[in-house]
């Protein structure tokens, strides 16, 4: 018995909501930024990467944000149309805001983080107004990513968009996404990203995401499987809890509790694995497979990415995936 049912004459599979921004890979490695000369440019924003990847997959894929009236703002919306992703509820911003920048520096293959420069960015301009209520009918899911919820007006927009999911059956992936540099505070972001949880199908998120909601939305448990019942009791049907290079655990409202493994991957850096996991997870479960399925499918996906310079050019094709897969089975 599935446990979602998507929609299947909608003229969209998926639409991606939230930050469209600009990666800057630092190409010396192994060094800290400070000795950083040089960068590649990527397109960036965990929504923005998971839609590519499910665009990558052969899905038919939309995006419903707002970009920079300048150079970078065209650049990212070329780059989504170049991938097939329709742009039509891409709005240019005409504030004068900016792109968002994510700066990586790349010290070990362990060691990765962001220097983000979030100030005045297009993202989150994003409007109640810019969410119309016809695209969002003719898909038949929809990503809401926690970042969205941290500034107004974008984070009206994330929940108008859910409304009218759920108004009409459009499945809701949440990923978690907590990225601190975003948020007033680990409680406000607390609050909304259990809100939000609390209308989602599906979660997906790392045990320190769960934590976060819990210490608001209580009871902090530090527990996977009482994480879980916990949003079943509301309306969520999967509750997926990635760990990293030790895999994902899911957990299904009927009772199952499936582990997903891992893939030998030369790691050039960490970041990207969650959202080339989730991007492969997602084309898993809505082509119904099981989950367990669709865990090796994102695992799989994750490796190449961790494998690799960027996260969105990265993004892995089935075959690509596959092929990672049929190399290692299962023991
Ligand atoms: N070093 C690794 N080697 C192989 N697979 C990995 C590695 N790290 C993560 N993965 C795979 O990717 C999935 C998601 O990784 P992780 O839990 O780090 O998500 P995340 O924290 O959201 O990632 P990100 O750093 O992109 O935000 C894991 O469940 C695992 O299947
Ligand atoms: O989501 C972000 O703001 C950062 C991403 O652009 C970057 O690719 C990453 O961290 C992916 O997990």
């Amino acid at each position: 018995m599935s446990l979602l049912s998507f929609e299947q004459n909608r003229a969209v599979d998926f639409i991606g909501l939230g930050r469209l921004c600009i990666d800057l890979n630092a190409n010396e490695i192994h060094r800290p930024m400070e000795e950083t000369r040089t960068f590649t440019k990527y397109v960036g924003g965990s929504p923005a990467n998971i839609t590519i990847a499910m665009a990558r997959l052969g899905m038919k894929t939309g995006f419903i944000g707002r970009v920079s009236d300048d150079q970078h703002g065209r650049f990212i919306t070329g780059y989504l149309e170049k991938e097939g992703i329709d742009t039509s509820s891409v709005i240019t911003d005409r504030s004068g805001s900016v792109t968002g920048l994510a700066f990586t520096e790349i010290l070990s293959p362990t060691e990765c983080s962001i220097l983000m420069y979030r100030d005045n960015v297009a993202d989150f301009k994003l409007e109640t107004g810019d969410v119309s209520e016809e695209y969002i009918k003719s898909a038949k899911s929809i990503l809401i990513s926690g970042t969205a919820l941290a500034k107004s007006p974008s984070r009206e927009a994330a929940f108008k968009a859910i409304e009218l999911a759920r108004k009409h059956n459009v499945v809701v992936f949440f990923d978690i996404d907590y990225r601190p540099y975003s948020w007033v505070s680990r409680e406000e972001a607390g609050v909304y990203c259990g809100l939000v949880a609390e209308k989602s199908d599906v979660i997906l998120g790392g045990r320190e995401e769960f934590d976060l909601m819990e210490a608001v939305h209580g009871p902090l448990q530090h527990n996977d499987q009482a994480t879980a019942q916990k949003w079943f009791d509301h309306h969520a049907k999967i509750v997926l809890v990635k760990h990293g290079g030790d895999g994902s655990v899911a957990f299904t409202k009927d009772g199952r509790v499936l582990t997903g493994r891992t893939f030998p991957a030369n790691v050039v850096k960490t970041f990207g694995a969650g959202d080339s996991f989730a991007g492969a997870f997602i084309y898993g479960i809505m082509h119904g497979w099981e989950v367990d399925r669709s865990q090796e499918f994102g695992s799989a996906s994750a490796s190449i990415v961790v494998s690799s310079h960027s996260c969105s050019d990265a993004m892995p094709t089935v075959e690509q995936i596959q092929a990672i897969i049929d190399a290692n089975p299962a023991k």
